[in-house]
């Protein structure tokens, strides 16, 4: 069905005779030409001569916060007068969506067997195989199952023995692999277990939670802490969330009331520790989410003052968990302050995406951004690949959609996230996408708390089902049903875009990610083909071109040798290896292993949800072989450059 029939149901002009009809890549033939143009033309050969002239952005500094500070007389919060505290809420009531359902019903967690696994570090506990090997405590596991996590995910085999153990981690695993859980679960048994509680006193206090959890966004502290209640019921424990853009009267109150367990952005920790409502001395357990993120330039000032300046106990005497997606070497190095003797776990490949995810690169021209997301909505569109709720939004619109309810069995909620770069970009595209009948809402740092949460929940709903976000959304954020990231305009460095990416194609499910390519994105040509080539996706031959050209420039450069490994940066022989550890393997391939240099040749498709037969999703290609070739990746510490590019994070939590 045409566009203009489905979204507005008004007469609109007829695609541009000049321009030839749009195929989306993953329904064209292997060898068509593109339609796009000519990477030798003039065009594209003066633009790209150019192309290291480019401004890169500022870097903003660590903002400080107002806070309106008293006379306050600390007294602690204690948990004792909660000893015997039972959630107010139902298991039920709690928001347990049927999404859990979906994976373990519907897709195959047997697929994520053979991913590869690298752990380093002195004696490291032995993966468990079940959640039952584990104790875990009563409640805990009878919320496990509630949850319907029938098996753990390789991160979780890993990962939850070592945090049992009480010992210090840095853990690496793709998007969508389970982190959140890898991370809760022993926190939960552990403050369980440790719950006892000075005793409380009236008035103002002094809130002093066993476990703290850091995030970069608020809704992503919102998101963990939804998480972490879930498998928190009944357990005695208590949670609370703390987050800047919202009134922190309401918050303070929660903590009064006693906290074992802590959600927090660091700004709005900050403020909270400032106003002495807040102590961190009693911290057995700190977990940093997207801990690259977090002591990238944009948060480290000040989650160092959280964790080394105020009263929080040193590590060693603290059990501390960095967990991401990316892990940069310069940033191991750093993070490695925070640890003791910590055991390293790398799942997949360090800063790869998963094989889930069907990565498409397009050359559009920044003018031409627009027209070509046009014709990939109405693409999706035609194909299938719209939502039921969008077709209900359709519907309001126009009538003749009803019908196309009726008839299409295969349409289920997909979802498209579209990201910008800039704040005013997500404004300007929200509208553009919205007059043109597609129903769009934006999420960017600019946004008042209230219309960022009001966004998102419209997009989850499926109400909105197009969300335009700047990278405030680019992490963490577990949407179902998100079908289809589109980069609109690329990300500066290959993390984000990892992470943009990995929005899609969660927990098993197949996604869609489809990237615009401009002369403004020639720095990131290489990374990106390298990327891609490792997660045996087709990577256009203009893309490798640029590369070539970019290697070229570097003075053969080549490949940040380690950027992708699966590598401890203090480069210590992992002291356990599992054979099939170090094959090949993916979420969906279990061929077998081939030879470094042949990796991008082999691939294996599977159709899962979204994407029917076009969901051709392919193996990991993992080379790392053996131990002895891991320092073949490392990195030197100057390597990872493109972190200094990223934007960073003002805005963003
Ligand atoms: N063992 C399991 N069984 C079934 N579902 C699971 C299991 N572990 C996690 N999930 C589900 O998988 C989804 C992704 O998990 P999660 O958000 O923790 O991924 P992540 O690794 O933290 O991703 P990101 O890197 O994007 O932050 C969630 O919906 C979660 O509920």
């Amino acid at each position: 069905m045409a566009r203009n029939d489905t979204f507005t149901g008004s007469p609109r002009k007829p695609t541009r005779p000049t321009r030839p009809r749009y195929l989306p890549p993953h329904l064209r033939p292997q060898n068509a030409g593109s339609v796009f143009p000519d990477t030798d033309t003039p065009e594209f050969t003066r633009s790209r001569s150019n192309r290291f002239n480019s401004p890169r952005t500022a870097r903003p500094t660590g903002g400080g916060r107002g806070r309106g500070r008293g006379p306050r007389i600390p007294v602690t919060i204690t948990n004792r007068q909660n000893a015997n505290w039972v959630s107010d809420e139902k298991f039920d009531e709690l928001d347990v969506t049927d999404d859990s359902s979906e994976v373990t019903n519907g897709i195959n967690f047997d697929a994520y067997e053979d991913i590869p696994v690298q752990a380093t570090g002195e004696n490291i506990p032995a993966p468990m195989k079940a959640f039952e090997e584990i104790d875990l405590g009563d409640a805990l596991k009878q919320n496990i199952k509630r949850c319907k996590f029938l098996k753990p995910t390789p991160i979780q085999r890993h990962a939850i023995p070592v945090a049992v153990a009480g010992r210090d981690l840095m853990a690496c695993a793709q998007t969508g692999s389970g982190k959140t859980a890898a991370f809760c679960f022993p926190i939960i048994r552990g403050v369980s277990k440790r719950r006892f509680s000075p005793a409380g006193r009236g008035g103002r206090a002094v809130a002093c939670p066993l476990a703290l959890i850091l995030s970069p966004t608020r809704e992503l502290s919102c998101q963990i802490y939804e998480e972490a209640k879930k498998f928190a019921h009944g357990t005695g424990v208590k949670l609370a969330v703390a987050y800047g853009g919202t009134p922190i009267a309401q918050q303070l109150r929660n903590l009064e009331k006693g906290v074992d367990i802590l959600v927090a952005t660091p700004g709005r920790l900050v403020d909270m520790i400032e106003r002495e409502r807040l102590s961190l001395r009693m911290i057995k357990y700190l977990t940093l989410d997207e801990a690259d993120r977090m002591l990238d330039m944009g948060f480290e000032q000040q989650i160092r003052k959280i964790v080394e300046q105020m009263d929080m106990p040193p590590p060693g005497r603290r059990q501390t968990m960095l967990f991401s997606a990316t892990f940069p070497n310069n940033i191991q190095r750093m993070a490695a302050d925070f640890l003791s003797n910590y055991v390293f776990l790398a799942v997949g490949r360090v800063g790869s995406s998963t094989g889930l995810i069907v990565q498409r690169v397009e050359l559009v021209e920044d003018m031409a951004k627009r027209p070509h997301l046009l014709d990939l909505l109405s693409a999706q569109w035609s194909n299938g690949t719209c939502t039921k709720v969008h077709l209900i939004s359709a519907f309001i619109c126009n009538a003749v959609v009803l019908a196309v309810i009726e008839f299409s069995g295969k349409l289920e909620h997909a979802l498209t996230l579209i990201f910008v770069e800039t704040k005013r970009g997500a404004n300007e595209l929200e509208s553009w996408l919205s007059r043109k009948g597609f129903p769009a809402v934006a999420i960017h740092g600019d946004k008042i708390q209230m219309e960022r949460e009001q966004a998102l929940r419209s997009f989850k709903s499926g109400a909105t089902p197009i969300l335009v976000a700047t990278d405030v959304a680019s992490r963490g954020l577990d949407i179902p049903h998100v079908a289809h990231v589109i980069n609109f305009d690329l990300p500066r460095n290959i993390d984000d875009y990892v992470h943009r990416i990995g929005r899609t194609g969660r927990a098993g499910k197949c996604g869609l990610a489809t990237a615009f390519f401009s002369e403004k994105n020639m720095s990131l040509a290489k990374s990106l083909t390298e990327l891609m080539m490792e997660a045996n996706q087709e990577v256009p031959s203009w893309l490798s071109q640029y590369a070539d050209a970019e290697n070229y420039s570097f003075s053969g450069g080549g490949r940040d040798k380690g950027r992708f490994g699966g590598y401890d940066f203090r480069k210590g022989s992992p002291s356990r290896s599992e054979s099939n550890y170090y094959s090949r393997g993916s979420y969906n391939d279990h061929s077998p292993v081939p030879s470094i240099g042949d990796y991008h040749a082999a691939a294996a498709s599977t159709s899962d949800g979204f994407y029917n037969d076009h969901c051709s999703t392919s193996a990991n290609a993992d080379y790392w072989v053996d131990n002895s070739n891991a320092s073949l990746y490392a990195a030197g510490p100057h390597q990872y450059f493109n972190s200094y590019e990223t934007v960073v994070a003002s805005g963003w939590e």
